[in-house]
Order: C-alpha cells, then structure tokens, then sequence
C-alpha cells in the first residue's frame, strides 16, 4: 500500500532561518525567503498597559540555571538524566508572549527547550533573572503568591498528590483553593464522573498505571475552577480514550467559563489538532508564534517525501544516488523536504522506475510543525510526533 496525502498549496518559503519574534505582534516580517506572521495583536503594548483581551503576557524573561545546579538535561534526557554540568543553561532567553482570554494556547519544543523553566515562572514557582508576567493584571513577579489564585496548574510531575486516593487528592485540592467541605466534596464528584475516574476513586494515586496517575492528577488540578489551566504535557501515557476525555474537559471549561489554557507538549501532532496559536520554542527562545495552519504556510511550497527502504536502499540506481544527500536517514527511512514539482517528479520516478521493488512505503504529506520547526532553524531533531 503506497499511502498519499494531498500536496498542500500556498506561499513561497524554504530554507533555513532562526528568528525571534514577540509572540503578540501580528505584522508580518520576511525573515530570509519566508514571510513570517506573528498573531494578530499588532504591536502589542507593554505588560502594563495590554488590552482586556490579553490574560497573560510575558516581556524579556530571562532565566539562567547556573552551572553545577542541577541535573542539566540535553536534547533526549528526560529531568534527571546524568549530562556534564559544567556550564551555565540559559533555558528563558528573553521571551515574549501574549496569550489572550479563552485561548487554547500552545508552547511547543523540542526536550531541553525551556517549555517547563517557562511554565514554572508563570506559576509563580520559579523566579526568572530579569523580565515581567503579568496575568490578569496581577504582576506574578513581583507576587508570585498570587499564582496559585488565578493558575490551574498541572505539573509534569505529581509527588505531592502522590499519597493520597485519586478522591482525595481531587477534595484536598478543592479545599487548597478555598472551597468549603461541602463545595470541595461536590467539585470532587463533579469532575471524577466527568472524566469517568469513578472506580479509582478510592485507590492511591501512586498504585495507578502512568496514564491512569496523569487523568487522576489533571482531575485534581480541574477543582476549584481557575480562569487560567497551565497544562505542562497533559496527555503523557494516557490511551486514546482518556486524551479524548481531556479535550473534552478542557472544552468544557473553555465554552463554559472561558477558561485560558497554556498547553506544553512536543507533540506536534496533539498541537496541530487542539492549539489556537503555538508558540515555538528552541533553545530559551521563540523561534515563531502563529496559529498551526499560520506556521505550517511558512512551508507551504515544499512537501514531505518520506520513504522507507524493504531493505538496503539500491545506491547503484542513479535515481536513488542522487536522493541520498536530500535525504534525512532514521534507519531505513529517507524523508526528504522538496519542492512540489521536484516531489511528484521523485514520486513517479520511484513508484514507476527500477527502485520501486526495493521500496516497502512511499508518502508525500503536507509539511507538519516540525518541518517549521527545522525551516526556522530549530536545532534538535524529534519533536514528537504522536
Ligand atoms: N534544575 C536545573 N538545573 C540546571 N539546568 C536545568 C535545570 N532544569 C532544567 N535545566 C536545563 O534548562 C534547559 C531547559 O529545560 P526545561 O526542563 O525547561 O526544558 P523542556 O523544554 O521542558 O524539556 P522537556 O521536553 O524534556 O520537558 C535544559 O537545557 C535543561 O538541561
């Protein structure tokens, strides 16, 4: 089966860029060959003085973790993979961003961006070294206290709740946030049959399998109804079911309460399909800032070929020789990035020539967010994918 995806159609775009843009201003800036659009809020005004749409908004933050002060993490690491430690990380490199009241805003990167060193200075849990956040027009910098007022948050890691039945942890949270036993209790109910966790009510959080643990986790951090969820991977672990019962909960919120939700993945799939805008994030910095079809047409005049060899890929066959140096190579698959004409060209040249017994797959898709990623000049392969 030879699968194909519909060529995208749309702008001028391509090679290699790196860029950083306040996430907010809408103007759009050509930043090589590639006309960057930034949002729709042009030129948007200092913290301070941002309009009533505007829930949070974050000016030149910049945090550095000096060197020797914890587990440094590369790309690929997971938080307490051993790395040298030697030099200081500059995981908040003078971010700006805007994020406007109901969105579902997303915060996009490779491992070692800086999504969670970001997320942990808007909760107030983590002190940046210059810059300024402001949400709801509270400044979180000068009393990071009043986080916890306005900001769900949900954590990558849950330790804290860890002890406690999934019930519990949902009452505890409620009551945390000032509702009184008898609010708590039905908070607690409400949000334990929305997301269908009945029948783990009465089990310890850390006796749960991984997805099971995250669902109870995100339950709790729903209790007591903040306007703004910060949701740092959400959906890790939890089979197809439960992340639909997430989405659906964070629906929920959004049209009921319009609720402003910070989403952290990097999956690029999950943000293409939920987010409204995405912040891209590499190395500390926004590389660009766009709804996902907004980033996707920086790219829109080149396609992904992705093939993927039975076996060894026939190099003595001129057609297949002259791809290899085009060719991005993860064992035996080949994706290439190619120009539309150039693309089908290729395609009818492998399916219809000498090479096609040697090919087990063939697809041509529409470029995703991690073609933006690598054309803005993102540095680390592998945002994930599903
Ligand atoms: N406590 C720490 N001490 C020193 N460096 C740290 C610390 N925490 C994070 N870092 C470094 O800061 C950078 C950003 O890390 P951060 O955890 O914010 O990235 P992330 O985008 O959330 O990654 P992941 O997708 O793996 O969760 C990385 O280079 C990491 O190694």
């Amino acid at each position: 089966m030879l699968p194909t995806a519909a060529a995208p159609r749309g702008t001028r775009a391509g090679g290699v860029h790196s860029y950083n843009p306040p996430c907010g201003a809408s103007r759009p800036r050509r930043v090589g060959s590639i006309l960057v659009k930034t949002g729709t809020q042009d030129e948007a005004p200092p913290a301070a003085a941002t309009g009533r749409d505007t829930v949070c908004t974050v000016r030149g933050l910049v945090r550095t973790y000096p060197a020797g002060s914890g587990a440094r993490r590369r790309p690929g690491l997971r938080r307490g993979g051993a790395a040298a430690d030697a030099a200081p990380v500059r995981a908040s490199d003078g971010i700006d961003l805007d994020v406007r009241r109901g969105e579902l805003f997303g915060i996009l990167g490779p491992n070692g961006a800086g999504k969670t060193t970001l997320v942990r200075q808007l909760t107030g849990l983590l002190r940046p070294d210059a810059g300024r956040i402001d949400v709801l027009g509270h400044d979180l910098v000068r009393h990071p206290d009043r986080a916890a007022r306005l900001i769900g948050y949900l954590g990558q890691e849950s330790t804290a709740l860890d002890e406690l039945t999934v019930a519990l942890a949902a009452e505890t949270t409620g009551r945390l946030r000032g509702l009184d036993a008898t609010a708590a209790r039905a908070a607690r109910d409400a949000v334990l049959d929305e997301l269908e966790l009945g029948p783990l009510a009465g089990r310890p959080i850390k006796r749960l399998s991984g997805g099971q643990r995250r669902l109870a986790c995100f339950a709790a951090t729903l209790v007591g109804e903040r306007p703004v969820l910060v949701l740092d991977e959400p959906t890790t672990g939890m089979d197809p079911v439960a992340r639909r019962a997430v989405w659906a909960a964070v629906g929920r919120r959004r049209s009921e309460h319009g609720t402003t939700v910070l989403l952290v993945t990097h999956n690029v799939i999950e943000a293409e399909t939920v987010l409204d805008r995405v912040a891209v994030l590499d190395a500390g910095r926004v590389i660009a800032c766009d709804t996902p079809a907004g980033l996707r047409a920086l790219v829109a005049d080149e396609v992904r070929l992705d093939l993927v060899w039975r076996d060894e890929p026939p190099l003595d066959l001129p057609a297949v020789a002259a791809l290899r140096p085009l060719a991005d190579v993860s064992g035996r698959r080949w994706t290439l990035r190619l120009p539309h004409a150039r693309a089908r060209a290729t395609m009818a040249d492998l399916t219809g020539g000498p090479a096609y017994p040697w090919l087990d797959d063939i697809t041509l898709a529409a470029p995703s967010l991690e073609d933006v990623y690598l054309a803005l000049g993102g540095r680390a392969k592998g945002l994930v994918k599903s």
